[in-house]
């Protein structure tokens, strides 16, 4: 897992990792410089346009400065609007503006005029991880002027006016992308920043991962190469019983569909076994979509801990039998996957906090969140109670949304890194407790059946999402589970 460090341990982070690797912190600077170049030549390979570079006082405007020297190497288009006179500025700033070759041209922000045209590129090196106010005064201007200007807006590490770790106050520079360096900054994962940072990506500077954990601060960002390693293996001579028994309780009148897609990602997970229990009268049409599917209805049970896993809630409305459901939490002694009214019940009969049983997955959205907890400011407050909460009553909370975060009960809080805004979508969350159910089903700890979930699930719906786009529905994204088996290479 990818080590998120705080920003105020980021220049701690810079010097322990210069002594360590034998280098300065202008060479950092530059490989910082050449990571995001990389990126950029990628991303934009026959750029004929010109290029202005906004640089801070601070090292993000070294880095800044020193893009802007190796853009100079291709293009005699680059300009660097700078704010403060160089000796006023960080010393690897200095170093950097004093090699900035003569075919760039150099303009005091006062002087700017801001004509800037939409096939140009405007890059923000204007504050990084060191902004410690909001912003005031020319910053402040400057930055609402560059948000009016068409352009290809790109931050340096984070749009400026960001903190690094908590919610925006005041204005921001509005980036198209975020080019960061070695790990995503905490705040970029926030949904209120979603229209500040555009697309994220992760620029390598050499820092490797042992040595960003000894900055940790217990946050994570779950990669695709975390995957393979926490994946049950299984053999030729396995059988449908070694992949799990599991039942998904819920349904309703007229929302039995959330069981039917639940039920159904559970077996494209790979159970071996899926039970459903839904409201009598209802089961014809879930035998019919999917006949694997074995469907009861409650009296039909007699014993919940025959199923190696349970998922409860989907689509299961609020007029549940509240001691059946007390019931069912006290008697079975194994983790369980709560989702929806499963989540909203809980709210109301807060008792039934104490019930769940240790090490169990919940899964809600903001607003099931927030009905647990109560309302909440912003996603820093959100993460605060979430990692409470899964401390308090040792739980798993899988918090959902673009950046899902899985807090766990020691502390510690991971960011998936799959996904996409066409997954809004009615059933998604059904389709994922399905997939988690399934996992803890086939014998997967509770944490590698959350995180698995919530990767297999964000990839599923990419997958989809290419061929399906704004079009993508809940069931695309099971028709795609199996795929991303093929895509990590698990057999
Ligand atoms: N390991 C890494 O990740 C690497 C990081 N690198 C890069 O370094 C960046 C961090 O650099 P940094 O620490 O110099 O901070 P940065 O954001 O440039 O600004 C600080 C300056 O701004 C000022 N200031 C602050 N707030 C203000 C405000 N509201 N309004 C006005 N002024 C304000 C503050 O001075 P103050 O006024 O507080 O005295 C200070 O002068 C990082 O994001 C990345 O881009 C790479 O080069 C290499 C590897
Ligand atoms: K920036």
């Amino acid at each position: 897992m990818l080590s998120i460090i705080p920003g105020k341990s980021v220049s701690q982070l810079d010097k322990a990792f210069i002594s360590y690797e034998g280098i300065t912190s202008l060479d950092l600077m530059e490989r910082a410089a050449v990571s995001f170049c990389n990126w950029f030549f990628v991303h934009f390979p026959k750029n004929e346009n010109a290029i202005f570079i906004f640089c801070g006082p601070g090292n993000n405007g070294g880095d800044g400065l020193a893009i802007a020297r190796i853009f100079s190497k291709t293009t005699d288009k680059v300009h660097v609007v700078y704010f403060e006179d160089s000796e006023n500025c960080s010393n690897d700033y200095q170093s950097n503006f004093a090699k900035l070759p003569k075919n760039i041209s150099k303009i005091h922000i006062k002087d700017f005029s801001f004509n800037i045209s939409k096939d140009d590129f405007v890059i923000d090196g204007i504050f990084g991880v060191g902004i410690n106010r909001p912003l005031e005064g020319i910053f402040k201007e400057s930055i609402e002027k560059l948000n009016r200007v068409e352009g290809m807006k790109i931050s340096i590490d984070i749009p400026s006016g960001i903190p690094s770790d908590a919610v925006l106050d005041g204005t921001c520079f509005k980036a198209a992308y975020t080019v960061t360096f070695q790990f995503p900054k905490l705040s970029l994962l926030f949904p209120e920043h979603a229209s500040f940072v555009g697309d994220i990506h992760i620029a390598d500077i050499g820092i490797h991962d042992d040595f960003l954990k000894s900055f940790s601060n217990q946050k994570f960002l779950i990669r695709k190469s975390d995957i393979p390693g926490l994946h049950k293996k299984f053999h030729n001579f396995s059988h449908k019983g070694d992949y799990g028994r599991v039942i998904i309780i819920g349904g309703s009148v007229g929302k039995v569909g959330a069981v039917l897609m639940a039920s159904k990602s559970a077996l494209r997970t790979g159970s071996g076994l899926v039970h459903a229990h839904i409201p009598k009268g209802e089961r014809l049409v879930l035998q019919i979509a999917v006949p694997e599917v074995m469907v009861f209805d409650s009296q039909e049970v007699q014993d919940y801990k025959q199923f190696d896993a349970m998922g409860i809630g989907p689509g299961w409305g609020m007029n549940v039998d509240i001691s059946f459901y007390r019931e069912l939490l006290s008697n079975y002694n194994k983790p369980v996957v709560i989702d929806a009214d499963g989540i909203n019940l809980i709210s109301k009969n807060p008792d039934l906090l104490k019930l769940i049983p240790k090490e169990s997955i919940l899964t809600p959205h903001i607003k099931e969140f927030e009905r647990l907890v109560g309302i909440c400011e912003n996603q820093e407050e959100r993460l605060r109670k979430a990692k409470d909460l899964a401390k308090k009553h040792h739980i798993f909370i899988v918090l959902k949304g673009a950046f899902t975060c899985i807090s766990c009960p020691d502390g510690n809080q991971y960011f998936n890194s799959t996904g996409n805004k066409y997954m809004a979508t009615a059933g998604s969350g059904d389709v994922l407790t399905g997939m988690i159910t399934s996992f803890l089903g086939q014998g997967y700890k509770p944490f590698n059946a959350a995180v698995c979930g919530v990767f297999h699930h964000g990839l599923a719906g990419e997958l989809a999402s290419v061929v399906k786009r704004r079009g993508l529905i809940a069931s695309d994204i099971i028709d795609y589970i199996p795929a991303t088996y093929t895509q990590l290479d698990i057999d």
